[in-house]
């Protein structure tokens, strides 16, 4: 089945990609290259939208900021998240010197163009250059709103000169998640302490239009953790009565995002319309709009990398297959132990037998493994691809040992476009003065 002809199935499997696509786009860009379907994430936007009619849906770019996701799923409908000054500078049409240099430089216009009313920024510790860059950002978009995790920061954003539209994120006291290193609603470090918000949103209305309050759970949220999601949304519930009863007349009230995906073959689809109804029965009555960001959701299973296998070596009872792509390219399997399914593309028109062999990067780390897979055995120069790859992949890439990062495609139908093209080593280097001896 090829990529299109998939209608609206909660699941996409890697075996649903067509294999003779993937070959060709690798032949056309190199490896390691990832892929995404910008179909498949207008299919997720409308299945999370379908399910939630009443809410607002704010897309969590960190998942993915590639330029066109930004601006399909802004066409959609979509508001956009952002978590850092970076991230707004590239969602918001505005006159940036990092924009500025890029168009100097005679590269693409990075921005995607969406309006200031669409777009949250969610400050998790700031630092000033952020905050200087948001307060400069709001006033040429008007109706940007600003989250706040912590009281100083609303009096760093006065001293600023800032009066603007102010959402309050809150620590709900309750965590979930894939991995305990993204449960972040239990963790201090995110969110204005639950006893103290209430008081802390009333006294900001002195200094500024307080439009929301916020809170996040944690990523990954699957089926078996909805009792988190709905202990969180049922204490933001709570809080937002009593703020409205205090006069403060919200918007909105965002219970974040973390909605997971199955990245094995046996685990299941979140049902949405079942977390949905939790959502609404533990929200209650509450005059302000309901609105989720989910990132993962939306680009995860859009996405896949293409790797090259580059070296088969018979160790034990087993082998170890070397690919192109390694933990700088594909960082969650280190950092979360994370599985991504795999597929022998290169095999698909063989009857090559299954084996079971260890996949790993080209990385001077034990951690550079992609973990046992089970694949159409793999010889030197095939083709293989991960799934999965569209959320927290090319985002999290890095250079660790001077790797240059890979190249992104995005996929509009027949289109390929270039979302990032392939860094070269000349690239790592560019930062360095000329003149360092
Ligand atoms: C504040 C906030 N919102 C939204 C998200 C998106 O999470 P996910 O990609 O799991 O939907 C995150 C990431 O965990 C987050 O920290
Ligand atoms: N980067 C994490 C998700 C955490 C998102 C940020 N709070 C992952 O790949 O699973």
């Amino acid at each position: 089945m090829s990529a299109a002809t998939v209608r609206n199935p909660a699941v996409r499997r890697l075996a649903d990609w067509s294999a003779e696509r993937l070959r060709a786009l690798a032949d056309d860009h190199g490896t390691p290259l990832y892929v995404l379907d910008l179909d498949r994430v207008r299919q997720n936007y409308r299945r999370m939208a379908d399910a939630f009619p009443e809410a607002e849906v704010y897309y969590a770019a960190k998942a993915n900021t590639a330029r066109p996701v930004l601006r399909a799923l802004a066409d959609e409908g979509a508001g956009i998240e952002c978590a850092s000054a970076g991230e707004l500078a590239r969602v918001l049409d505005a006159r940036e010197a990092q924009c500025a240099s890029d168009a100097r430089a005679g590269r693409d216009d990075p921005r995607a163009g969406v309006a200031g009313s669409r777009v949250h920024y969610t400050a998790v510790n700031p630092p000033d250059r952020d905050l200087d860059v948001a307060v400069r950002l709001a006033d040429d978009h008007p109706g940007l709103t600003i989250t706040v995790g912590a009281a100083d920061t609303l009096d760093r954003l006065a001293e600023r000169g800032y009066d603007g539209r102010i959402c309050l994120r809150v620590n709900p006291g309750v965590g979930a998640g894939h991995h305990e290193k993204v449960a972040t609603g239990a963790d201090a470090k995110f969110g204005v302490p639950y006893d103290r918000a209430a008081d802390l949103a009333e006294d900001a209305t002195a200094r500024f239009e307080v439009v929301g309050l916020h809170a996040h759970a944690g990523s990954g949220i699957s089926g078996e953790d909805l009792s988190a999601h709905r202990e969180l949304v049922s204490r933001m519930g709570d809080l937002a009565r009593e703020v409205e009863s205090q006069d403060v007349e919200l918007e909105f009230v965002d219970v974040g995002g973390g909605f997971g995906v199955p990245y094995r073959p046996d685990e299941d689809p979140l049902d949405l319309d079942a977390v949905a109804a939790a959502t609404r029965e533990a929200l209650g009555e509450v005059d302000a709009t309901l609105a989720v960001e989910p990132g993962r959701y939306l680009v995860a299973d859009a996405g896949v990398l293409l790797t090259a296998v580059n070296t088969v070596k018979e160790a034990g009872d087993g082998a170890v297959v070397g690919v192109g792509a390694g933990m700088t390219t594909l960082a969650r399997p280190a950092l979360y132990d994370a599985h991504h399914e795999m597929r022998n593309v290169s095999a698909d028109a063989e009857r090559r037998p299954d084996r079971e062999v260890t996949v790993a990067g080209p990385v001077c780390e034990s951690a550079d493994t992609f973990g046992d897979h089970w694949l159409a055995d793999p010889e030197r120069g095939d083709l293989l691809a991960i799934g999965n790859s569209g959320a927290y992949g090319y985002e999290m890439a890095n250079q660790y040992n001077s790797r240059p990062r890979p190249a992104s495609v995005v996929l509009d139908g027949d289109d390929v476009r270039v979302a990032r093209r392939r860094e070269t080593i000349a690239d790592v280097t560019a930062v360095e003065p000329e003149d360092q001896a």
